[in-house]
């Protein structure tokens, strides 16, 4: 797992790293930074150790990437690109070289080489993340067609999609995650540049969730349904996390480079939100088949209650309903079928008719879709009452390497293999 480094006491921000080594010193720390093009008031302004959400980081080395096992931020920016015509595997690797060089500095609070923006200057790093995948299209533009996984085979279709086939897929992958705006755009708008010429935006989604300190003490983030959703997410403390969420060490075959890598299955979800609204609160419990006010399994007890599909009530029916969400979605239901779900909502306007353009980036990570995503989705298909008030519009499926050492890149093993 990449490590979390919350302990202030291993805190690296820009102002820091000013702060510590004095003004004069520390232009030469941010050597090619943005520093020089802002003058004095810039680096003046950056003397105060930051605390608070702008002081914390995320580790970008480690044995999984970063933007996994992190809660979700504030603020996401999903992003695919299509490999320019003519960029080869040499013009990829020299991509995701600079890209992960960049990222490090990035999530470490550092502005990165030639940068001019200034657009993050005040900011620390903010729990910024940046994971980097590769899609089906990839293998085939590098020449690594042998060097697919099987896992990348395209999903199935199921029937409750509308997909809009220019806001699925590509060939690379950027998920952006951070707790300040500036930050997370930031990052997205360096790592853009940097492609110029090896790859161009294909789509890109932006995506919001609550801020941290917005509640009295953490809590389950909620979707804009108003559900608390999360809840049941396998947690890094089982015994199992590893095996259901990331490709195991030591793995073989034509894939072995993705030993502890995830696989990654981006759906952009419209929430038909005028019906659901419209919906009585009871219904909507039904629906999920957890409360809305807490989220507590309608079988009883509190938010982290274990649900108890076999429930019967007073009135002879299952307290959870035959057709409700989290029946249909649980592993029980599928022979054991898991992912982690990390998601960000998101929101683009109004459509013609009035109805918000709103819903969920829902991202799950998984081992092997074909044990995850794939087998709850074909289930929720079929007999999944929340199905009726969502839209799937988009829909990617990417292999996420596993992390790299200081002095690597993400994707090497697959690039120089
Ligand atoms: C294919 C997998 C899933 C899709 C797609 C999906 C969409 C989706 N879900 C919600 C809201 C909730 N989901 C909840 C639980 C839940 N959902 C899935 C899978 C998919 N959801 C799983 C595996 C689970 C856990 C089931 C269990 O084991 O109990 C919940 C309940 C709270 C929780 O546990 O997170 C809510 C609420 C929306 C709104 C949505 C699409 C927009
Ligand atoms: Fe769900």
């Amino acid at each position: 797992m990449a490590d979390s480094t919350t302990d202030q006491a291993h805190l690296i921000s820009r102002r820091r790293l000013l702060g510590t080594a004095g003004a004069a010193g520390a232009a030469g720390l941010v050597a090619g930074s943005a520093a020089g093009a802002f003058g004095d008031q810039a680096v003046r302004d950056r003397q105060a150790p930051l605390t608070g959400v702008g002081s914390a980081s995320v580790a970008f080395h480690g044995t999984h990437q970063a933007g996994i096992v992190q809660p979700a931020q504030a603020h996401g920016h999903l992003a695919a690109f299509d490999l320019a015509p003519g960029a080869d595997r040499k013009a990829a690797a020299a991509l995701l070289r600079r890209w992960s060089a960049t990222a490090a500095e990035l999530m470490a609070g550092q502005a990165p080489k030639g940068d001019d923006t200034g657009i993050a200057l005040d900011a620390g790093p903010a729990s910024l993340t940046v994971t980097f995948g590769f899609g089906h299209g990839f293998f085939d533009r590098t020449g690594l067609a042998d060097k697919r996984p099987t896992a990348l085979d395209p999903l199935p279709a199921f029937t409750g999609d509308a997909l809009d086939a220019k806001r699925s897929d590509g060939d690379l992958w950027v998920q952006i995650g951070a707790d300040d705006a500036l930050v997370a755009f930031h990052a997205l708008r360096v790592l853009q540049k940097q492609a110029a010429g090896a790859a161009r935006v294909r789509w890109q989604m932006n995506g919001f969730n609550r801020a941290p300190g917005a509640t009295e003490r953490p809590k389950t983030a909620r979707n804009l349904m108003g559900q608390m959703d999360g809840t049941n997410n396998p947690k890094p403390t089982d015994a199992n996390f590893d095996e259901r969420v990331f490709v195991p060490d030591g793995h073989k075959g034509a894939d072995a480079w993705m030993a502890g890598g995830s696989y990654a299955v981006v759906r952009r979800i419209r929430m038909l939100l005028d019906s659901w609204d419209n919906l009585a609160l009871e219904r909507q419990e039904k629906v999920i088949g957890r409360r809305k006010s807490d989220g507590a399994p309608l079988s009883g007890g509190t938010e982290t209650t274990p649900v108890d599909l076999d429930k019967v009530g007073p009135d002879g029916a299952l307290a959870i309903a035959g057709d409700a969400h989290v029946r249909v979605a649980a592993p029980a239901s599928n022979q054991g079928a898991a992912m982690l779900r990390r998601a960000f909502s998101y929101h683009d306007g109004f459509l013609d008719d009035g109805a918000p353009d709103a819903g969920l980036l829902f991202i799950a990570w998984q081992a092997d879709p074909l044990k995850g995503f794939v087998p709850v989705q074909r289930k929720l298909d079929r007999g999944d009452g929340l199905s009726r008030f969502l839209r799937h519009e988009s829909s990617g499926l990417f292999a996420v390497p596993g992390g790299c050492a200081e002095g690597e890149y993400v994707g090497q093993r697959l690039l120089e293999g």
